[in-house]
């Protein structure tokens, strides 16, 4: 687009109608030694918007939006190759590391997602499907070492956000991606298959052949319209007082969603997605739901449940989920995302009382939620592979179609 002052104005106005904080990382995102003044200026961005919001949009971060796509085509690839061959890289129990069909997980322990995940779990590339689909394996392997070198900086950002020495948190996150064993950090490529409500079998995810996979982005413009949204209104309408929470059964599109509501498990998740939409979230303390909207090229890092342990709630874990899109001719596309799981290693114990006190937690306003944490941190405290695999039993449990 041409760059013109209106061009400018128009941009900023879009950019203005974010619900989530917008943070430019001045492309030092993923260096292995970050300018040391732009992770001082985002950690104090940090402190505005995960306390607020628990989540922000980080641009200029390092990772190139053509990068996000070509791992979407080596997923679409893959979800393409015949079961039999898919087969042999299936996720198993005890090793996170592999391919998920649809139908698998349940967030809520009832409804099925309807996506298929490749989780990365570890750098070392022997578990990659590389000889059915060749670069698959160095292009992934590039790209999670992108996200790991990204996720370092905004350990590092979080802990001056929180007046903490800034290897605080790096040095309780040593071993990401080294394997599971170690450490349960994961980069999950994700598909949604095309939503199609009136050719009878198409929606048997079971099968999961993935059609429209060549719509990565069919859109480059930020979209932060102020929509209305339909589900909230229909909570409205219902009267019955349920705080906005819906069940799945009155969402729009009968029970299917795409990723039930839930929140992540681990420090933080950063979370690249295609133009189709979808995502929505609660903001910290309120019970309606939001959507996200998109800016291209754009990653979220949203907190996870054991930065909200860490902070006392002062960064609250994020709940969100992904919706069908009401309109048939959006949801009859596949819809990708990245997810990129950070976790602490396996080992660490996971305690409200961990941090360093200081004076902007002593005087925060959360001081009535953090005795409350407190108190449950005082009940049994956890470390990270416990509490994780807590979370995937109940992930996986109730499930019928494996
Ligand atoms: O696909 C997305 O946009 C979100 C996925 C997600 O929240 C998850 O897998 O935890
Ligand atoms: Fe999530």
């Amino acid at each position: 687009m041409l760059k013109t002052k209106s061009n400018d104005d128009k941009l900023d106005t879009l950019l203005s109608r974010s619900l989530v904080p917008i943070i430019d990382l001045a492309h030092c995102g993923t260096e292995e030694v970050p300018v040391r003044s732009v992770v001082n200026r985002v950690g104090l961005q940090f402190r505005k918007a995960l306390s607020e919001k628990g989540m922000a949009l980080l641009v200029n971060h390092g990772i190139s939006d053509e990068k996000l796509k070509t791992a979407w085509d080596h997923l679409d690839d893959f979800v393409n190759l015949s079961a039999d061959v898919k087969q042999h890289y299936i996720r198993t129990d005890g090793d996170n590391h592999g391919y998920v069909s649809p139908g698998i997980e349940r967030f809520d322990g009832k409804t099925p997602e309807l996506r298929h995940a490749f989780n990365i779990c570890t750098l070392n590339a022997k578990n990659l499907p590389e000889e059915p689909l060749p670069g698959f394996a160095d292009h992934i392997s590039t790209l999670a070492n992108d996200f790991k070198a990204l996720a370092s900086f905004i350990l590092q950002a979080i802990a001056i956000s929180l007046d903490i020495p800034h290897t605080f948190f790096l040095e309780k996150h040593s071993h990401m991606l080294s394997g599971d064993h170690d450490n349960m950090t994961t980069l999950r490529m994700l598909y949604y298959p095309p939503v199609v409500d009136d050719e009878p079998g198409q929606n048997d995810f079971v099968k999961g052949r993935c059609q429209y996979s060549y719509q990565r982005c069919v859109s480059d413009m930020p979209d932060f319209r102020p929509e209305q949204n339909a589900r909230d209104e229909y909570s409205e309408l219902d009267g019955k007082g349920n705080d906005g929470e819906l069940s799945e059964h009155k969402l729009a599109n009968g029970a299917i969603i795409r990723c039930g509501a839930h929140v992540d498990y681990g420090t933080f998740t950063l979370l690249a997605q295609d133009s189709e939409g979808g995502l929505e979230v609660k903001l910290p303390g309120s019970e309606k739901w939001h959507r996200v909207g998109h800016l291209p090229g754009a990653i979220l890092v949203n907190c996870g449940e054991i930065l909200s342990i860490w902070t006392q709630e002062r960064y609250p874990a994020l709940q969100h989920r992904v919706v069908v899109p009401e309109q048939e001719h959006i949801r009859a596309r596949g819809r990708h995302s990245i997810a990129f799981f950070c976790h602490p290693d396996n080992i660490t114990m996971i305690s409200p009382n961990d941090l360093p006190q200081n004076d902007t937690a002593q005087n925060s306003t959360c001081l009535k939620q953090r005795k409350k944490s407190f108190k449950v941190a005082k009940e049994k405290v956890y470390n990270a592979y416990q509490i994780i695999q807590k979370k995937f039993r109940d992930t996986y449990s109730n499930n019928n179609n494996q």
